[in-house]
């Protein structure tokens, strides 16, 4: 059984208690089994009125996303009847006669909150990390049990749309002043004898949208409801609706079809009745539950990540490890990241530069990191001085000593690591792993500087630490299994997210990330207009277009790289993005440090192109269409990902779907850079890369793989 169902002086407990998941989900087993017990209830005579709760921490954490994942090949007609039958449940629960109460005793989301709207009253437990909300926008889904009905409804259009098109869940003091609960409780039993005193308060109640009709006595959906703060015809409502149509589109160019269907079903539901309301909203529930972008956006976003935030790609068959002590080489931008996120999961971390004043301004960084969070009224001062006590700041290697793991965050420089790794080494604890954050130095060169390459392995951390989710875990020849289970068991439990690839040139990020800019610099070099470009990466859904970000990483940088890979032997002079950054090297235009790259950046923080552009890279008289810039800046990326994975770079789909994403942007909606060829359809990328290939070189030549079948 899912469901409890209890009898407490004449009111019925209906009590969510799942046992065949790790939450309380709505499925194909607990749903049937609640409408069943509300059925009881509602037959049974002697009931007044029914509470509905949960017997778990949480109340219910909203539709099982593996289900409508399943469902997702269903016929349209079919998946519309399910939905139906999800809303009629709900409707009878608005027009059954008796008072229905939903005791929120911890986090409701989505189709649980969506229970909570069909309940006649919402007293929540006033819990701070409760959370309450509707984000199935985030999974490229809508409230499809009413939510996008019920909810503007209650509380107005104007509050209603942000919740649903951020998908933001708040906390229970909240949502009480929104109106999304009617009322909070300290306790649990204070909650459930609020609901018993509501229920016998209100033994007939009626939502403001219906009505008892005069015919039948029986409660029917009023033709003429008003919403709170005006309709979708109003003229208040319409201006809502159309500014945040406007929002919608210049964030999302139109690549997310949910938040655009969320704006459809306020806009049509709330000018019918409540009946016709929920069947407009199944009908748009349907085509974005069949969207490709919600399957990409459950696969990848919320399953995916899920099961690489378990670690999935830890080796089988090693014990659980667990870095109690952390050594931290370099107190720079990246050393003093890494602290903060390993103190602040109690971890301690002993940051060591080449003097004490180096090592304290790293730890001074942490100190101001927490005082934000104080400020911001998200830590107290006294766990703020104990996180900030787990750093303990020196010049001195002794007090490495017993480290579990060292990660070296020093220079990029191959001397000076081998340097700190040579005297840093000896100092861990027997069997102590050793990590380098280098971001270009391969790591099988750098593992035979070790004495121990086997407990060698890339702890690649993306800048800025404390933002970035990602961890990209680099295996080298040599490294152990039992190496990269230690590696991968501290970045679980700093609460970030890894993946594991074999070592290359940039291993499988920072390689792909600069095909991106690369290609930005092809295009430039084509005669293409950099407003042009620009904008093509941001309606491809790249959060910053190719020639802004390089200028972030710096021109310097991209040369050094690209030299590098001249020297190994893996280029030639003719690589665009070796000319390009020696150019601008030469011209002392090393990007945003230098206040002078492809932009200028005025003292304010504002920028624009750099004029002088035009003289170096003139533009061409017939500019190319922006789907055709979009296209050449995706399939350039996606086929450096593919050929990550056709030479062994990349282990799994899922870690080089997740890094592209959480590491450099790569657009969420696509499902990532390998499932892109299925979002495109793998025939016509194919087809698309020879007409590419014929048109700009061989870089878009596709590799054969089995991911293109
Ligand atoms: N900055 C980034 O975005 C980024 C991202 C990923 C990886 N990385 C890599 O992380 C490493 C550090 O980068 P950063 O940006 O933090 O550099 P940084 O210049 O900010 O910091 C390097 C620190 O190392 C210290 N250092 C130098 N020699 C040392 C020694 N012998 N012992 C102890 N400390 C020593 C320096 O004093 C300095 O504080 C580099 O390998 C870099 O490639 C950087």
């Amino acid at each position: 059984m899912e469901i409890d169902y209890q009898i407490d002086q004449n009111i019925a407990i209906i009590s969510w208690n799942m046992t065949t998941s790790a939450m309380n989900v709505i499925n194909d087993t607990s749903l049937p089994e609640f409408g069943a017990a509300l059925e009881k209830a509602f037959d049974d005579a002697a009931v007044k009125g029914i509470i509905v709760t949960s017997a778990r921490p949480e109340f219910i954490a909203g539709a099982d996303l593996k289900m409508i994942l399943r469902n997702q090949d269903q016929a349209p007609k079919e998946m519309l009847e399910v939905s139906m039958g999800l809303n009629r449940l709900f409707r009878r629960m608005e027009i059954n006669g008796k008072p229905i109460v939903a005791a929120i005793n911890g986090t409701v989301l989505g189709g649980g909150y969506e229970v909570c709207l069909a309940c006649h009253h919402r007293i929540a437990l006033d819990n701070p990390k409760t959370k309450i909300g509707l984000p199935e926008v985030k999974l490229g889904l809508l409230p499809g049990g009413g939510g996008t009905q019920r909810l503007p409804r209650m509380i107005g259009i104007q509050a209603a749309l942000p919740l649903m098109l951020e998908g933001r869940a708040v906390s229970p003091r909240e949502a009480l002043e929104i109106g999304m609960v009617d009322e909070i409780a300290d306790s649990r039993e204070e909650m459930i004898q609020a609901a018993k005193d509501w229920i016998l308060a209100n033994p007939a109640p009626l939502k403001p949208w219906d009505e008892a009709s005069e015919k039948t006595g029986s409660i029917i959906a009023k033709d003429n409801y008003e919403v709170p703060g005006g309709g979708p015809q109003s003229n208040a409502g319409a201006q809502v609706v159309a500014a945040s149509r406007a929002a919608v589109l210049a964030k999302t160019h139109g690549n997310y079809p949910a938040p655009l269907a969320i704006l459809a079903c306020v806009e049509e539901g709330l000018a019918v009745d409540m009946d016709q309301a929920i069947e407009i909203e199944a009908d748009y529930f349907v085509q974005v539950a069949r969207s490709k972008v919600a399957g990409n956006l459950i696969r990848t976003m919320f399953l995916g990540l899920n099961k690489a935030n378990k670690g999935a790609s830890r080796p089988p068959g090693i014990d659980k490890t667990e870095v109690k002590k952390l050594g931290i080489l370099g107190a720079g931008l990246m050393g003093a990241g890494i602290a903060y996120v390993s103190a602040l999961a109690g971890i301690e971390v002993v940051l060591k530069d080449v003097s004490p004043e180096a090592a304290e301004k790293g730890k001074v960084y942490s100190r101001k990191l927490l005082d934000k969070a104080i400020s911001r009224g998200n830590m107290d001062e006294a766990k703020a001085a104990a996180i900030l006590d787990f750093i303990q700041p020196t010049a001195e290697n002794a007090d490495l000593l017993g480290c579990d793991l060292i990660i070296e965050a020093v220079f990029e420089n191959r001397e000076v690591k081998a340097q700190v790794i040579g005297e840093a080494e000896p100092m861990l604890a027997a069997n102590g792993v050793f990590g380098s954050n280098t971001s270009t130095l391969p790591i099988t060169g750098l593992a035979a500087l070790s004495k121990n390459p086997g407990n060698f392995v890339g702890i690649h951390f993306f800048s800025p630490v404390d933002k970035m989710q990602l961890v990209e875990l680099i295996v080298g020849e040599k490294t152990s299994d039992y190496a990269l289970a230690v590696a991968i068991d501290y970045v679980r439990k700093i609460r970030k997210t890894p993946i594991v690839v074999n070592d290359s040139r940039g291993f499988y990020t920072s390689r792909c990330f600069i095909s991106y800019a690369s290609e930005g610099m092809e295009l430039l070099k084509d005669g293409v207009d950099p407003v042009l470009i620009e904008e093509a990466a941001r309606q491809a859904g790249m959060p910053v277009g190719p020639l802004a970000v390089t200028d972030e990483v710096a021109l310097d940088l991209v040369y050094k790289i690209a030299s590098q890979s001249i020297a190994d032997g893996a280029s030639t002079e003719s690589d665009t993005s070796y000319q390009v950054s020696k150019k601008f090297v030469e011209l002392g235009r090393m990007g945003k440090k230098s206040r002078a790259g492809f932009y200028e950046y005025p003292e304010n923080d504002t920028k624009y192109p750099w004029p002088g552009l035009a003289d170096i890279f003139p533009l061409a008289d017939a500019q190319p269409d922006i789907e055709e810039v979009k296209k050449r800046l995706l399939y350039r990326q996606a086929l450096e990902a593919l050929r990550c994975y056709e030479e062994g770079v990349i282990r799994t789909k899922l870690d080089a779907d997740l890094g592209s994403i959480l590491a450099w942007g790569f657009p969420a909606y696509t499902g990532g850079t390998l499932s892109f060829f299925d979002f495109v359809g793998t025939e016509e990328f194919v087809k698309e890369c020879g007409r590419l290939a014929e048109a700009y070189g061989e870089r878009f030549v596709a590799p054969a793989s089995d991911m293109l079948q």
